[in-house]
């Protein structure tokens, strides 16, 4: 593995990425390379492996065969602490809060991680300056900055995952997995928190694994189509949506039952 950054890097590439539990090969030779500063949503059937492929990439796991690279940067293999170092964050499905402190302790925990601090030495980092100041910036990008006090257990849910991608951007990644960011969301609430996660991911590099097409088709610049472990499809949503081969292994039907549901509204 090297530690070296090649010249013409990609935020994110695959390549060539396996991995295998037991006997069952799940991600399959996964391709995918993201520019700086793309959208995009990883999508496809249930099983496919896209919660794999985003614990692979965030350190999770380590592939079977296969390299991931971060600015250029081999991260395989690499511990997820390592390579949150390296500029990249992820959110998860579960909730990761602090549900004992407040949304304002949530965000200055995840900004003085990044900082490179210790829990232990909070107290005495209280009055630091740069690190409050961040949390105020993040509280208000969040729009949570008049719920800085409310305990993160008093939270309404919508409120709760909106600190959770607080948390995600508050070390200030350059590349940012979320994984179902609207997942329980109500329809109006989806469509605020996709505004919300456009907001706070100008200038960065934005993966989301998605299963609500609404979301898929409002946030995303580029979708990469995983089906059985294997990326079939990278491209922009009006390619994909017009892909034969997507359209046959996914898309067709996932669509006709948007459509169906739709109609029974
Ligand atoms: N740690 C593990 N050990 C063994 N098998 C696993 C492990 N993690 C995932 N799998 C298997 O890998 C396959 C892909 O799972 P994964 O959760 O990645 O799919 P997914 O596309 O995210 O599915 P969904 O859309 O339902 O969340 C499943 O068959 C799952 O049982």
């Amino acid at each position: 593995m090297t530690a070296t950054a090649t010249a013409t890097a990609y935020a994110l590439e695959l390549r060539g990425v396996r991995k295998s539990f037991g006997k069952s090969e799940i991600i399959r030779g996964a391709q995918l390379a993201v520019q700086a500063g793309e959208r995009v949503a990883i999508i496809g059937p249930n099983g496919a492996g896209k919660s794999t492929l985003f614990n692979l990439i965030s350190g999770r796991f380590a592939p079977t065969v296969g390299e991931i690279l971060l600015h250029g940067r081999r991260i395989d293999g690499r511990k997820p602490y390592e390579i949150n170092r390296l500029g990249l964050s992820r959110s998860f499905q579960v909730s990761n809060l602090f549900t004992r402190l407040s949304v304002f302790e949530n965000i200055r925990c995840a900004v003085l991680w990044s900082l490179g601090h210790r829990y232990a030495f909070w107290k005495f980092l209280a009055g630091l300056d740069d690190a409050n100041d961040r949390t105020e910036q993040i509280l208000e990008m969040i729009k949570l900055d008049k719920r800085r006090d409310v305990l993160a257990m008093n939270l309404t849910y919508a409120e709760a995952r909106a600190l959770e991608i607080g948390i995600t951007i508050a070390g200030g990644s350059s590349v940012i997995l979320l994984d179902e960011p609207t997942a329980g969301m109500s329809k109006s609430e989806t469509q605020r928190f996709i505004q919300l996660i456009r907001d706070v991911t100008v200038g960065k590099t934005l993966l989301t694994v998605e299963h609500d097409m609404g979301v898929v088709f409002g946030l995303a610049d580029k979708i990469a189509v995983l089906v059985y472990g294997e990326v079939i499809a990278f491209d922009t949503p009006e390619a994909v949506r017009a892909n034969a081969r997507v359209q046959e292994a996914y898309l067709g039907s996932v669509l006709a039952e948007t459509q169906a549901q739709a109609a029974h509204a």
